[in-house]
């Protein structure tokens, strides 16, 4: 698995004993509508996570997420490589290729604004850093492109959050990157992967405001619970 990626240099996260451990279950911050304060907020909370914490809450995530039917009868499942102390999903890899199915990663979309591709992630795929550091398939490297996906074509999209609520309302990145290149599920008709949410648990706050163009998830999973938003209301 990690012989997948290439070689560089880890940050090193911030230990903060004291936002761990007091917050680590909270719900309880208040609603906010100032998006930008909000996201430094919980960046921060979700960096503050040491070593062996996080590797816990991978594992965790993972159990969860093998347990979830979309992801057993999945063929083609788009995650990504974890950065700024995002939870990591990668755990999932091995699992998913025993099963027969395909792994996929974001690619920032050349020339065209704030739009993912999703690249098939193989033995041999060469991983560069973006312009936000984040490592993503090399899309100079012969094959890269022709190995992409249409995003509709996948069954499963596991999406890193910045923040989530009960009610199934994300606080990604800020970007719109995922937005817009899946503001597709919203239609009625056509397939349409699942889209689940993964986020520490300690990412939930209490109410998150809905901005219109926000995709709806199906699912969050966090490593300590499995959020289905629309089965729970209807
Ligand atoms: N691991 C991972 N891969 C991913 C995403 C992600 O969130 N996580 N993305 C999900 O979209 C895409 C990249 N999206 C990004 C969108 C905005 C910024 C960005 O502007 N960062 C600034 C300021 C953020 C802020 O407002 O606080 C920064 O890091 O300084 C970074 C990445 C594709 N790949
Ligand atoms: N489908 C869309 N079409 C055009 N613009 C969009 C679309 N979705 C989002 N945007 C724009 O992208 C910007 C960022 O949106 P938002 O703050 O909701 O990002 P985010 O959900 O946190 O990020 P991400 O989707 O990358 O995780 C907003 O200014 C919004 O207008």
């Amino acid at each position: 698995m990690l012989s997948q990626r290439t070689p560089r240099p880890r940050r090193r996260f911030s230990h903060s004993l004291l936002s761990h451990h007091v917050r680590q279950n909270t719900t309880a911050l208040p609603a906010c509508d100032d998006r930008r304060a909000l996201r430094r907020t919980l960046r921060q909370r979700r960096r503050a996570l040491g070593h062996r914490d996080q590797y816990l809450a991978s594992m965790a995530l993972t159990r969860q997420l093998m347990q979830q039917t979309e992801l057993r009868r999945a063929r083609h499942v788009a995650l990504y490589l974890p950065e700024n102390g995002e939870i990591d999903p990668t755990p999932l890899v091995d699992w998913l290729h025993q099963r027969g199915a395909r792994v996929y990663l974001p690619v920032l979309r050349p020339l065209v604004e704030n739009r993912l591709w999703f690249v098939h992630w193989r033995f041999d795929t060469r991983l560069v850093l973006n312009r936000f550091n984040i490592t993503e398939p090399d899309l100079r490297q012969s094959g890269d492109r022709v190995r992409r996906i249409a995003p509709w074509a996948l069954d499963v999209v596991l999406m890193p959050l910045v923040g989530f609520d009960e009610q199934g309302h994300r606080l990604g990145m800020g970007g719109g990157f995922y937005d817009r290149t899946l503001a597709f599920a919203a239609e009625a008709h056509g397939p349409r992967p699942t889209l689940v949410g993964v986020a520490h648990a300690c990412q939930q706050v209490e109410r998150l405001p809905h901005q219109p163009w926000d995709v709806n998830l199906d699912m969050i999973v966090s490593d300590q619970r499995v959020l289905r938003p629309h089965t729970a209301r209807a």
